[in-house]
């Protein structure tokens, strides 16, 4: 976590996104809930997912904006990726309807006390990005906001979607354009596009859906999950069913790109006075629920919360609800948290599951205090240090951690092992992103400028040193260097998940097959490399093993009809095996 995406080391996976959705319940305007404040501290809590840059979105709940800011995008004054302000005095303070602020760079740096008395509203999302598609610049700061027939459309999007090239084909093709060139927007642009293209035999014209478990239901009344109908489609979308009154189905639109497009995003879509959260069909992207506890009677709820890790939630005062579930279509209103689809299971194409959830989010991407499946991250990463040491035990007089996310790993191999944990190296957080260091020697000096070393805390022992992962190496050669010449005798690596050796399509930045050091050499050759006595990485099978042990039910899972058959102990870990969940037909290349 924290600064791997620092290009000026350029160790590490580079992170994804946070997504975060809030809306006031009860009457509105709610004088105990102050929307923004609420989803500013969201994405405080939840910056070590991406820091580039942030934004909010909010809106009234109704379903126009203000004349002069329509008129700023009819006009093209206003680009997708620019802040909406009406300025004139009559407009203020009510009849703007929808308000954005983005800016590049961290939350807190993003917004400004004037911003946060700006952005009132009813509901809206926020979003810190860090980019895997689409420049780094305030056009692709989300969330996104389009000016459609419909209204105003926010979406905040965290993911990658896999085969993005045919999908803005297709919306080309259709009559689409874009202003940014981020896939986020050609997941709105799709949606935009769904009814108009389906009546054509297109390559978006959308599979047929199985919502709530069986067909479309044409009297559109089936808004449970678990619910039984008699109304079964026949699986086709139709704009004279699902659309008449002029209003867009969502969820049948979703569902229907979930159909050509299966992976990978959790995304909220925000329109009039719902939010649609979306997760894919596998579920490789988090996104969690929770709700806001009445400020003077508990039984009711100031405000509805989405957001992609729990471990924002204590921030905001909101209690967990569970996940939003793989391929399910909740939409949030100021009444509660409704599912109103789920798209059908999509088998993994190289085993047999229908889940892969980001299996790095247990090993580093997460915070350690989020709860995923029921379990806490921090606890997941204890496990796979035990795992470990039960793997590639070795004699030594200390365990030690890479700092920061590799603590748990080591706690738990020292627990195992029996061998005593004692911190070796201390990090300077200081150590800030400048400039892109294009030599491998200057970058190797920059990962060690992030460390200091303990000596007098191992001096003349023997060290088993553990990370979470090994992904170019420099961090651990520069680490074993700064412990010999410290005066460790001798130092033993140990890494708590197996070789990274394949790219992520998936809104990961996984640096390119060639950098990967897994790709440069075998294990028995890393230890030289290193400059160390022993490498050793955690197994495939130990992974899962600590991964899946503590899973329990979602309780927002449902064990009735074709859902008790989906193995919800799935996990993504292409990265690791070269399994993707999905056949990738573009490599794209960072
Ligand atoms: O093999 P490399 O390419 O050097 O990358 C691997 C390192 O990158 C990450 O840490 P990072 O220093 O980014 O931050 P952290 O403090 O969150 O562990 C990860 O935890 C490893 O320590
Ligand atoms: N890291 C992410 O999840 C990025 C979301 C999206 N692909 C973007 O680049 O904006
Ligand atoms: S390839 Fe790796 S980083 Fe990407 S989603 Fe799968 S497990 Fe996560
Ligand atoms: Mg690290």
């Amino acid at each position: 976590m924290g600064d791997n995406s620092d290009p000026v080391s350029g160790t590490g996976m580079r992170e994804e996104c946070a997504v975060f959705g809030c809306i006031a319940g009860g009457p509105w305007p709610n004088p105990d809930v102050n929307v923004a404040e609420i989803i500013f501290n969201g994405l405080v809590g939840l910056q070590h997912r991406g820091q580039e840059s942030s934004g909010i979105v909010t809106g009234s709940g109704d379903d126009k904006s203000c004349r002069h800011v329509r008129e700023q995008f009819v006009s093209g004054q206003k680009g997708l990726g620019e802040n909406v302000f009406c300025k004139e005095p009559q407009c203020e303070p009510d009849s703007t309807k929808i308000r954005a602020k983005k800016a590049m760079g961290m939350v807190n740096t993003a917004f400004k006390d004037e911003d946060m008395r700006y952005l009132k509203g009813n509901l809206g999302l926020g979003h810190n990005r860090y980019s895997t598609a689409g420049r780094s610049d305030l056009i692709n700061c989300q969330p996104l906001l389009l000016y459609t027939k419909f209204g105003e459309i926010a979406i905040a999007h965290n993911g990658e979607v896999v085969n993005q090239k045919s999908l803005r084909n297709s919306i080309f093709r259709h009559g689409g354009t874009f202003t940014a060139d981020s896939d986020t927007e050609m997941i709105v642009r799709a949606l935009l596009l769904m009814p108009g293209i389906d009546e054509q035999e297109s390559p978006m014209t959308p599979t047929p859906t199985a919502l709530n478990g069986h067909g479309p239901c044409e009297a559109n009344k089936c808004s449970s999950p678990t619910k039984s109908c008699s109304n079964k489609g026949d699986g086709r979308l139709s704009r004279s069913i699902s659309e008449d009154a002029g209003e867009p189905d969502w969820a049948k639109r979703i569902v229907a790109l979930m159909g050509q497009y299966p992976l990978a995003y959790s995304f909220c879509l925000m329109h009039k006075d719902s939010i649609y959260a979306v997760r894919d069909c596998f579920g490789n992207r988090p996104l969690v629920l929770g709700k806001v506890p009445g400020l003077y009677d508990p039984e009711k709820v100031d405000a509805w919360i989405v957001a992609s890790e729990t471990c924002c939630f204590k921030d905001v005062g909101c209690k967990a609800i569970g996940e939003v579930l793989p391929g399910e279509i909740v939409k949030i209103t100021r009444n509660g948290i409704e599912s109103v689809a789920r798209a059908p299971p999509k088998l993994h194409v190289s085993r047999k599951l229908t889940t892969a959830f980001c299996v790095f989010e247990y090993v580093y991407f997460a915070r350690g205090d989020t709860f995923f499946e029921g379990q806490q991250v921090y606890s997941v990463r204890e496990r796979c240090g035990r795992q470990l040491a039960k793997e590639s035990w070795v004699e030594a007089d200390i365990v030690s951690n890479v700092p920061d996310s590799a603590t748990a790993a080591a706690l738990g191999f020292s627990a195992e092992s029996g061998i005593p944990y004692k911190e070796v190296l201390i990090k300077n957080p200081y150590v800030g992103r400048t400039f892109i260091q294009p030599s491998n020697r200057l970058r190797q000096l920059a990962v060690s400028k992030k460390f200091g070393a303990l000596a007098e805390n191992f001096a003349g022992k023997r060290i088993i040193i553990v990370d979470d992962s090994i992904v170019r190496g420099n961090t651990l050669q520069a680490i074993v260097k700064l412990l010999r010449d410290a005066g460790a005798k001798e130092v033993h690596v140990r890494a708590a998940c197996p070789p990274v050796r394949n790219p992520c399509y998936m809104g990961i930045n996984i640096p390119t097959r060639k950098e990967l050091i897994a790709n440069q050499m075998t294990v028995e050759e890393m230890p030289a490399f290193f400059g160390a006595d022993s490498v050793s990485y955690l197994s495939i099978e130990g992974l899962r093993t600590a991964v899946e042990q503590g899973i329990k039910e979602n309780p927002r899972e449902t064990n009735e009809g074709e859902w008790a058959q989906v193995n919800k102990k799935g996990h993504c870990v292409a990265c690791l095996t070269g399994e993707y969940p999905v056949t990738v037909q573009e490599e794209l290349d960072w």
